[in-house]
Parts: structure tokens; sequence; C-alpha cells
């Protein structure tokens, strides 16, 4: 589980969160909405340890991590994909599943939840559509066997005709129940769908919060068209 309490983080002398408090529950699976610039990277960044905190402290499985580098907090069972589908471009998609672990069965088990990569391990990632490459970030970060998976934006920059896959997969996960989720997503009937709990947030502050689900659809776009 992860939380963060009373957190205020910036860049230099501009603070972009303002007290933010949030808690991922055990299975659990978290959505942050807002708009461009509300700071919602900036909020992944600091539960993950890239940023670090101006005031307040963040828990994983209930151990304080705020000193902790990133590195050790991957040890501690966080995974973390970041925007933009990162993969070694030059290495085919097997190359880069590899770059993690040699261990056959780990990579099989990775490749049961994407079925999609497993006719393209000899293809160059750098030949993968965005949505191939965003199953592959998925995959690698799920080889570090996380027990929290942080996720900005997967359906970014992804064609709309393959976003459902990219749902998809997202879905089994938040469902799994051994792998807490928080979720960074624009699209917010599938964020709602995915997760079982949601917050806005507005300039650095969380202005809603609430149950997932479909009825939530209303509460988050009123929410989000202050
Ligand atoms: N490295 C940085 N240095 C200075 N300011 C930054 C930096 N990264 C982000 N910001 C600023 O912090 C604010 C919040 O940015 P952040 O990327 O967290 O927002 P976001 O909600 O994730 O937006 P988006 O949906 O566009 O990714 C913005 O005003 C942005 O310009």
């Amino acid at each position: 589980m992860l939380e963060v309490r009373d957190v205020t983080a910036g860049y230099g002398r501009t603070m972009v969160l303002e007290k933010v408090t949030l808690a991922v529950p055990p299975g659990g699976a978290v959505a942050v909405m807002g708009h461009n610039g509300a700071g919602k990277t900036t909020l992944l960044r600091v539960a993950v340890g890239l940023l670090p905190v101006r005031s307040g402290r963040v828990f994983l499985d209930g151990d304080d991590v705020t000193g902790l580098r990133p590195s050790a907090r991957v040890r501690r069972g966080l995974g973390y994909v970041p925007q933009g589908q990162q993969a070694f471009p030059q290495m085919t998609t097997l190359e880069n599943l590899r770059l993690i672990t040699t261990t056959r069965e780990r990579i099989d088990d990775v490749l049961d939840t994407f079925p999609a990569l497993r006719g393209l391990l000899s293809r160059r990632a750098g030949l993968l559509s965005g949505g191939q490459r965003q199953q592959l970030a998925i995959a690698r970060t799920l080889l570090t066997q996380p027990r929290m998976l942080i996720l900005d934006e997967p359906t970014e920059g992804i064609q709309p005709n393959v976003v459902a896959e990219i749902e998809g997969v997202i879905s089994a996960l938040t469902e799994r129940g051994d792998l807490s989720v928080l979720l960074v997503e624009q699209h917010v009937g599938f964020a709602l769908r995915a997760t079982s709990s949601y917050c806005v947030l507005e300039s650095g502050r969380i202005t809603s919060r609430g149950d997932g689900g479909p009825a939530a659809i209303d509460a988050v776009r009123a929410a989000m068209a202050v």
C-alpha cells in the first residue's frame, strides 16, 4: 500500500502540490484525474522518490520511505511506468524484457498478461506501435514483481483503436487483488471503470474524491469543469 500524507512539493521556489493526502490500500486501485498542469505527474514523482517533498511524508506498506531513493523504493515493491511508452528502440521486445530478468518463467508469466507481445518478441521495440510499446513498458515494470504499480497516463498518445486493448490490460491488473495500482489517466470513463476510488487534482490540491465506478462520472466531470 502507498500513502502520501500532507505532501507539499514543487520545483525551485514554485510549489506545485499543496498538502496532498492520498492512500492506495492493499490490492486497491486509485485514479488521479485533473487538467494538464494540475500536478498529477509531480504527485507520482513524489511517490516514486524522483522529487523530494518540501513537507509531508510518503509511506510504503506502512514504512516511512520519504527519504529513500527510487531504487530503494523499487526494492520495496514499487513499480513505475512513466509517460511515453519507454523502451530501448534498437533492442527487440525480448531483449528489452531480458534487461530486467533472464528467467524465462518470469517472462512467460508476464507475457500471459500481454498475449499481443508474444508474436513480437523478435521485433525491435522502435518498430512497435505506440500501444504495443506501452504494453512492453508495463510488462518490463511487472517483471520487477511490484506490489504497488504506478502508471502515468498509459493511454496517452495511443491510437484510439488500440486504447481499448491497453484499457483491458490495466483493468486486468487492477482486478488482480495482489497488486495495488495508482493510475493517472485522462480518460475519465476508463479510469473510473478500472479503479475503486478516484481523486481530482486541481492546481496542486485535491478538490474532489470518492468511490470509483461509472456512477462517479458526473461528479468527476463536475469537479473538472470548475
Ligand atoms: N521539471 C520541472 N521544472 C519546473 N516546473 C515543472 C517541472 N515539471 C513540471 N513543472 C510544472 O509543474 C506543474 C505541474 O506539472 P505536472 O507535469 O505535474 O502536471 P500534470 O497534471 O501531470 O500535467 P499533464 O497532464 O500535462 O502531464 C506545471 O505547471 C508544470 O509546468
